[in-house]
């Protein structure tokens, strides 16, 4: 069997890159990243700034289209797919700055992440669940523009619950929130984990990583350096703050 056949039949974990690379000119920002994200696996990534995090998240997410490599979602390839068709294969993501409909309120920006999931029968019990599940309820006829930083946070990571995704890619989701605001993201990435979704973050929170992260990847200048629990990074964390430099 061919080697490419091969990983399409052998591996059904939710996520597998192979070999991505992606340059801007004469930089290169991944430089051939492999990982495979297990089912109800928290991966997070971690890197100094510059490191290439976001632009692989945005191959992930086809975005960006990529230079060199392949990517599977839940063992059916999606190389090359624009952002709609990964999206509706199970992928959804989040933005550091939460990418929300501004003014239509808390409940409605719910209901329109339910268009793309076309489950519309069952949208409003889901989107009362969520509310509820993100401690928002009080708050599902304000304008989402008229939310805290925190709660724009939270809202859009409902959207991306909305959709029951296969796959979750959370970019910062909890950089400069309320500790409040922090727990219930916690609580909520680890009820969705538990009903079965997958996770990659990118996180500079240390203290979130510990606590959510089963394992954690740590890239600099585009390339995975180090992989292992956050007791492994830890350990080797004086290596890492050589080039980790301002934030880990
Ligand atoms: N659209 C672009 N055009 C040119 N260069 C880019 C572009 N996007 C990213 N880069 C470069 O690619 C490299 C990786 O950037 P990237 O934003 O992926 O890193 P990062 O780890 O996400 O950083 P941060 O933690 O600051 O978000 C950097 O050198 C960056 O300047």
């Amino acid at each position: 069997m061919h080697a490419d056949t091969a990983r399409q039949t052998i591996s059904r974990s939710p996520l597998v890159l192979e070999g991505l690379v992606k340059n801007f000119g004469g930089v290169t920002a991944v430089a051939g990243v492999d990982l495979e994200v297990a089912s109800r696996e928290v991966v997070g990534v971690i890197g100094p700034n510059g490191s290439g995090k976001s632009t692989l998240f945005n191959l992930i997410a086809g975005m960006l289209p990529m230079d060199e490599g392949r990517v599977w979602l839940d063992g059916k390839e999606v190389t090359g797919q624009p952002a709609w068709r990964i999206a509706r294969a199970g992928l959804a993501r989040t933005f550091q700055i939460p990418s929300l409909f501004d003014n239509i309120s808390v409940h409605d920006n719910l209901m329109a992440a339910a268009v793309e999931s076309g489950d519309w029968k069952r949208a409003p019990h889901r989107a009362k669940e969520t509310m509820e599940m993100l401690e928002i309820s009080h708050v599902a006829d304000n304008l989402a523009s008229e939310l805290s930083g925190g709660q724009q946070k939270l809202l859009e990571f409902g959207r991306v619950c909305m959709r029951d995704p296969s796959v979750i890619l959370l970019d910062e989701a909890t950089a400069g929130v309320h500790p409040n605001i922090r727990r219930i993201m916690l609580e909520a990435i680890r009820r969705v984990r538990d009903s079965g979704a997958t996770f990659l973050v990118i996180e500079h929170d240390m203290e979130m990583v510990r606590e959510i992260c089963d394992r954690i990847v740590v890239m600099d200048a585009g390339q995975v350096v180090a992989e292992g629990s956050f007791d492994e990074i830890a350990d080797n964390i004086e290596v890492q703050k050589a080039y980790l430099g301002r934030q880990v």
